[in-house]
């Protein structure tokens, strides 16, 4: 059972060691290293170019890293596509969204694990059980408060940019059972869209799920985090808490300006 990271000897939820991936003569990850504990939200912040995406993308089996070790629950996992780690709990909403414009929300929601119909006698048949889906993500949307929008059969193309974002972060947060990685989440988003995100994700934590948030939002990274990884040339520079730092602090680590402190994971 992993436990918080202020438990003496916790085991992490998601660990990485040593983490590397090259693209021809760019370092993206260097000997990375990562630790999330359970039911707690990770922020994860460097400069632009750092390899935060990357190190996302290695934990999400969205990228094969060239070496090192990444552990769920202490076991050793090889994630070949995000599907494999959707399969262990993890939900990624990436910069990009991945969502496909053409379908309505309810199927976006259901992309790739979409519900069947049951066939006589308990077997699956393979005709789309659309009405149950329907019905789950509406009451999914509506307990996370995200949509505005009129119908879930509304197709993505004529949603806005925040309510596209409101429908890939609904998506994750229902479907992490145990950590769901969010890149940017409110990059697009105004004030108020911005807030509901943030509640979000302090829900997602108060289910007990971990959240790994990338951003280069530092009111919010202050705001919400338990703890803050420091990316830098491509690997940790250092962990720091929250309150025992100040955003100039933590810009300072991130830029070079200042020497890191010992990582306290
Ligand atoms: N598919 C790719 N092909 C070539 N180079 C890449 C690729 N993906 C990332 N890189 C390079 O790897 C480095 C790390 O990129 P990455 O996107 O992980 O950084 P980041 O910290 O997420 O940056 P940002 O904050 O700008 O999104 C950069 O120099 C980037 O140009």
């Amino acid at each position: 059972m992993s436990a918080g990271p202020n438990v003496p000897g916790a085991t992490p939820l998601l660990q990485a060691r040593g983490l590397n991936k090259r693209y021809g003569r760019v370092t993206a990850l260097d000997h990375a290293d990562f630790d999330l504990y359970q039911g707690e939200i990770l922020a994860v912040i460097g400069d632009n170019g750092a390899g935060k995406s990357s190190l996302i993308r290695a934990l999400s089996g969205a990228l094969v890293p060239d070496a090192g070790e990444i552990r769920l629950a202490g076991s050793p996992v090889a994630f070949r596509s995000p599907l494999d780690a959707q399969a262990a709990g993890i939900e990624t909403v990436y910069q990009t969204l991945a969502l496909s414009p053409s379908l309505s929300i309810a199927d976006n929601m259901f992309l790739g694990r979409e519900l069947r119909r049951a066939g006589p006698l308990g077997t699956i048949c393979r005709m789309l059980d659309r009405k149950a889906m329907q019905r789950i993500a509406r009451e999914k949307l509506t307990e996370l408060g995200l949509m505005t929008v009129q119908s879930i059969n509304q197709r993505v193309e004529t949603l806005s940019g925040g309510q596209r974002q409101g429908v890939a972060v609904a998506r994750a947060a229902a479907f992490g059972s145990r950590v769901v990685i969010m890149d940017e989440p409110t990059a697009a988003l105004g004030v108020k869209e911005s807030r509901r995100v943030l509640e979000l994700i302090l829900d997602v934590r108060r289910r007990g799920v971990s959240v790994v948030l990338i951003s280069h939002n530092m009111p919010h990274v202050f705001e919400i985090a338990d703890r803050i990884h420091i990316h830098r040339l491509g690997r940790r520079l250092t962990v720091i808490d929250p309150k025992a730092y100040t955003m100039s602090d933590a810009v300072a680590f991130m830029t070079g300006a200042r020497a890191p402190v010992e990582v306290a994971a």
